[in-house]
């Protein structure tokens, strides 16, 4: 079964526009959890151009299904990510300028410090998943430093896949298939959407959760978030929908 995360991060971008508090996003997060989300996610960025550090807080004390706190892993992030102790954290290696995210760790480059991130956020009992891409020496890595789970950055897939999807997904399905023989659960996120979905979960059974916020919040504008969410429900192997 593959569980839907739902990213909140543009909902505070819609907010912050107005600097007032509309959308609500604490209630949107309540909402996304009535609709069916079965996690939320966020992603803070130094700049706080989306979720702020007490929207984190905030949410914390609301969410009640799984918390996914994703991030460059500065030393602000370390911080509120041990204060607030999530189900789960997803490290990210964002520069401090970029867009959105743009590439997964280089694992084994960076191999000293991730494995203490690791040690640190373990100490307090939450899972930690490294953002990688679909690379199996990048997986062979990010297992070599101890995290529990990877998310395969699947913007590329999002990318190819309208030309060529079995092409698209092989990567990720071999990336997929090393996690597993090597013990690692399976993430995926970046730039899914109602076009792409199905058919990665279909073709990586491996999944354990997706995390979708820009393609679903740009579909909850034609269709409403309640059915927005609903349908990418439909899209993935879950009980009760197949
Ligand atoms: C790690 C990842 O792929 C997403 O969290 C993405 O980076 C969303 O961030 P933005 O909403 O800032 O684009
Ligand atoms: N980890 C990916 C995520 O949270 C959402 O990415 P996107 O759907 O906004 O591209």
């Amino acid at each position: 079964m593959t569980r839907l995360s739902v990213n909140i991060n543009k909902i505070a971008t819609i907010r912050n526009a107005r600097g007032g508090n509309n959308p609500n996003l604490v209630q949107v997060a309540l909402d996304c959890e009535r609709f069916g989300a079965q996690g939320i996610t966020v992603h803070p960025r130094p700049d706080e151009r989306h979720i702020r550090y007490q929207d984190v807080l905030d949410l914390n004390e609301v969410v009640t299904t799984e918390f996914n706190i994703e991030g460059n892993p500065d030393e602000r992030f370390i911080a509120l990510v041990k204060r607030v102790k999530p189900a789960q954290v997803t490290l990210v290696p964002d520069a401090v300028d970029a867009i959105t995210s743009n590439a997964g760790w280089d694992t084994i480059r960076y191999a000293d410090h991730l494995r203490r991130l690791v040690e640190t956020f373990k100490e307090d009992g939450i899972r930690v998943s490294i953002f990688v891409d679909a690379d199996e020496r990048m997986v062979e890595g990010a297992k070599a430093v101890g995290t529990d789970r990877i998310e395969l950055y699947t913007e590329p897939y999002a990318t190819q896949y309208p030309e060529n999807p079995d092409a698209a997904v092989a990567p990720f399905v071999r990336a997929a298939r090393k996690a597993t023989e090597l013990g690692l659960e399976l993430n995926a996120g970046h730039d899914l959407s109602l076009e792409n979905l199905r058919f990665f979960d279909e073709q990586i059974p491996e999944l354990k959760e997706v995390s979708i916020g820009h393609a679903l919040v740009c579909d909850a504008l034609y269709f409403g978030l309640e059915n927005t969410i609903q349908m990418y429900l439909r899209s993935l192997s879950q009980p009760g929908f197949m």
